[in-house]
């Protein structure tokens, strides 16, 4: 229930002031005013619009109580003393009826002394000469909405003690209201929820992110999926029986898994696949992602050699690039050994001899024009810049027969922008734009002059054209009405143990429908990720399993000297040692040479191991040298090589079965091409990390994030164990700062 008066309540402090306000009420509220000259009321739909009006709480104020109190006790004295004369029961009367006035000034004191403690408008009825001042505030105020709860809570935070008491007994407040604070403007305005952040995305949402879907859909293989190589038959693996057979004498009774994915589909069992040239139905291209000596190399080198066998005529047909000289000799051995007896020829461009020298090789006649290009080899494997020098600077040297465009180590490749030699690849495999375009009707109306102009047009001499280059003979086209479009029959094929995921890099490869293979190890039990795609994507790289890693956390200073106990102690040969320059490589093989020096003049030292023979291998070296190097290595004449990540990709050295990390790779990337020089085909080889103190923490980090730490086993070197070598690795020491002083 609520009274609306003046002066008293516990909103007037707050509306009072307001010319107009509505009043929102329930149905349940019931509304007792009073009006005068200086209030009117007007009622809209549920709501009490008052100007100039206070509320009150229901009920009698104090003053009024006071005064109804003092009336009582006044009768119950005139019931006591009844015999009174007439003059007294109208001094009676009178005092009452002055009272009565007093009462009614005190109440309005009251009034006025409640406003005052309320710090509000002092409004009086008895005063109104104060009005227009008091009307110039309250137009000042807003016009505010209240609600019967808010006032509730209003009044009983009001009056206090007492009054609060008596408001609460007397004013019909919904229980749930009753906690609401004071009523300020602010208060009254809309509130909106505070913002939250939104849910970071999970890392492997975010490492999917802007995928090649062709990449999603990549085709999973399994590791250890073996297919063995049968002479009969031969249709499981779609082999021919020459290769077959060829395969058997090298010693390769079974494909590995990334073979047994890829020959198939290279090798469809359609023979009109298998063709040359598929101008209609253009092959589609392939990116593999597999671990390293997993057998890349025979999965791209044999089905080249079994769709070339068939070819007639000597044209380029497929172009092998490579990183570095060495990969390319190395592949080339491969193809060489696979493509015997099929008359198949094999060149190589790495800028090892000269320039003319490649040329004869390459070229057949460097003369005549040739739209067709003349060729000498089938498959030419080379380096990028040096094919880059060929397709400029070599007459006739084309690349519009290519069938195979293969791109080993590509995400290393393709780091690389040397004359923008993938761009220039491209273009040289499409065919140029037709300048002159030969209609129908124009054939019919003047054919012989047609014939003559299109005689002057070009006398140089073609050899064989791709079909999808005809329009560059100098005979007019005849018009075709099939909507099929001539495409050239080149097909990509990307290999890596670190494919490269970067859209960009693969947008610049403009791959055709591409399948991707993945080789990658099966989840195993607690794996927190069951996605090999995503795995690949975010450097999750798998391993060979034959593989044991080591590392070895050291102080920098006693870096070398460790070195020379892991040797001795593990009795390590046939290993690769990479350093982080060909600078370092230098000094540490002076070091070693040194060292073993030192320990061999005194007998052996620790253990009477003959002296180790060790060499460097970096770019410091000639070309020649380094291959002669390499030979003797192969040959195990050198024991352990020195060297830097020149050769930590690719190379395919069966018996290497140590690789020491001495300078820590940087990223994982690095340390996957370096340990994959050994434990390769299914041998077995372990790989040591010499990790100095400043850097474990990094290293950690990194092989962690590729979720493979647990699988490298922390080593720990004492003291007392690094004592028996103390006196040579000092004198070596001595003497490599007496050479480096003298520099
Ligand atoms: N099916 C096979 N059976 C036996 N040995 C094989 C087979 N396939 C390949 N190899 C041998 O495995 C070794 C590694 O092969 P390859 O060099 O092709 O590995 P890769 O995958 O290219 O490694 P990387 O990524 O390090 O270049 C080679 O010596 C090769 O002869």
């Amino acid at each position: 229930m609520l009274l609306l008066s003046h002066g008293c309540s516990p909103y007037s402090s707050h509306y009072l002031g307001c010319k107009k306000f509505p009043i929102r009420f329930t149905h349940a509220a019931k509304i007792f005013y009073r009006t005068g000259d200086d209030f009117s009321f007007e009622k809209h739909s549920g709501e009490v619009i008052l100007s100039r009006t206070q509320v009150f709480a229901q009920g009698k104020t104090k003053a009024k109580q006071r005064y109804l109190k003092r009336k009582k006790e006044r009768r119950k004295h005139k019931k006591v003393q009844p015999k009174h004369g007439e003059g007294t029961a109208r001094n009676e009367i009178e005092e009452d009826e002055e009272s009565d006035l007093n009462e009614d000034v005190e109440d309005k004191v009251d009034v006025m002394e409640v406003d005052e403690d309320h710090t509000e408008l002092p409004m009086s009825i008895e005063k109104p000469s104060k009005e227009p001042r008091l009307e110039k505030r309250l137009k000042k105020r807003r016009k505010l909405k209240i609600s019967p709860e808010e006032s509730a809570g209003q009044s009983i935070e009001k009056d206090e003690g007492g009054a609060a008491q008596h408001e609460e007994t007397e004013y019909e407040v919904p229980e749930a209201s009753a906690p609401s604070r004071s009523l300020s403007p602010a208060a009254a305005l809309p509130s909106f929820p505070l913002p939250s952040l939104p849910d970071a995305p999970t890392q492997s949402a975010l490492a999917l992110q802007g995928l090649d879907q062709a990449l999603m859909d990549a085709e999973v293989v399994d590791p250890s999926i073996v297919l063995p190589i049968s002479r009969q038959g031969g249709t499981a693996t779609g082999l021919s029986e020459k290769m077959q057979k060829t395969l058997q004498e090298l010693g390769i009774t079974e494909l590995f898994a990334v073979q047994t994915a890829l020959l198939p589909f290279l090798l469809p069992s359609d023979p009109w696949q298998k063709s040359l040239y598929q101008p209609y139905n253009p092959p589609r291209d392939v990116c593999v992602s597999a671990p390293t000596g997993s057998g890349k190399t025979l999965a791209y080198a044999v089905p080249i050699v079994e769709i070339l066998s068939s070819r007639i005529v000597t044209r380029l047909r497929a172009l092998v690039v490579l990183p570095t000289r060495d990969l390319v000799a190395q592949v080339r051995e491969t193809f060489e050994a696979i493509s015997k007896g099929r008359g198949l020829k094999i060149g190589i461009a790495t800028g090892q001899h000269s320039f003319t020298h490649e040329q004869s090789h390459l070229v057949a006649d460097r003369t005549s024009s040739l739209l067709g290009g003349s060729s000498k080899v089938d498959i030419l494997i080379c380096t990028p810049g040096r094919l880059i020098d060929h397709l400029t600077g070599t007459p006739n040297f084309s690349l519009q027969h290519l069938r195979f465009l293969v791109i080993d180590e590509a995400d290393r490749l393709l780091a690389q922008s040397y004359q923008d030699w993938l761009i220039q690849i491209l273009a040289a495999t499409r065919p140029p734009k037709p300048s002159a375009h030969y209609l129908l009707e124009d054939l019919v109306k003047d054919a012989n002059s047609l014939w003559e102009k299109a005689q002057s047009r070009s006398r140089a001499r073609h050899d064989a054209l791709n079909p999808a280059f005809l329009h560059l003979l100098p005979y007019p086209d005849c018009p075709s009405f099939l909507p099929e479009k001539k495409e050239i029959s080149c097909q990509k094929l990307l290999f890596s143990a670190t494919l490269t995921r970067d859209p960009a890099k693969l947008a610049s490869l403009e791959l055709r429908d591409p399948k991707y293979f993945v080789v990658h190890r099966t989840p195993e039990k607690g794996d927190v990720l069951d996605n090999s795609v995503l795995d690949v994507v975010t450097e999750r790289f798998t391993f060979p399993e034959t593989l044991k890693e080591h590392m070895i956390v050291c102080e920098t200073a006693k870096k070398p000297l460790i070195l020379l106990h892991l040797i001795h102690q593990h009795h390590i040969a046939n290993a690769l040692i990479f350093t982080k320059s060909a600078e370092s490589t230098a000094r540490l093989v002076q070091l070693f040479d040194f060292f073993e020096q030192a320990r061999t003049s005194t007998g052996g030292g620790a253990n009477n191991r003959p002296r180790i023979s060790v060499r460097a291998y970096s770019s410091d070296l000639g070309a020649a040298e380094r291959k002669s190097i390499l030979g003797n290595f192969k040959d195990q004449e050198i024991e352990i090589l020195i060297c830097s990540d020149l050769i930590s990709r690719g190379i395919d050295i069966s018996h290497v079965a140590h690789i020491i990390s001495y300078d820590a790779p940087i990223d994982m990337r690095k340390y996957v091409h370096r340990v994959g020089r050994t434990a390769r085909a299914g041998k077995n080889g372990e790989a040591w990390t010499l990790v100095e103190e400043q850097e474990a923490r990094y290293f950690k980090t990194m092989v962690k994030n590729a979720s493979h730490l647990e699988k490298v086993k922390r080593e720990r070197v004492r003291e007392q164990d690094l004592a028996a070598f103390l006196p040579h690795y000092e004198s070596a020491l001595t003497q490599l700062k007496e050479v480096y002083s003298r520099q």
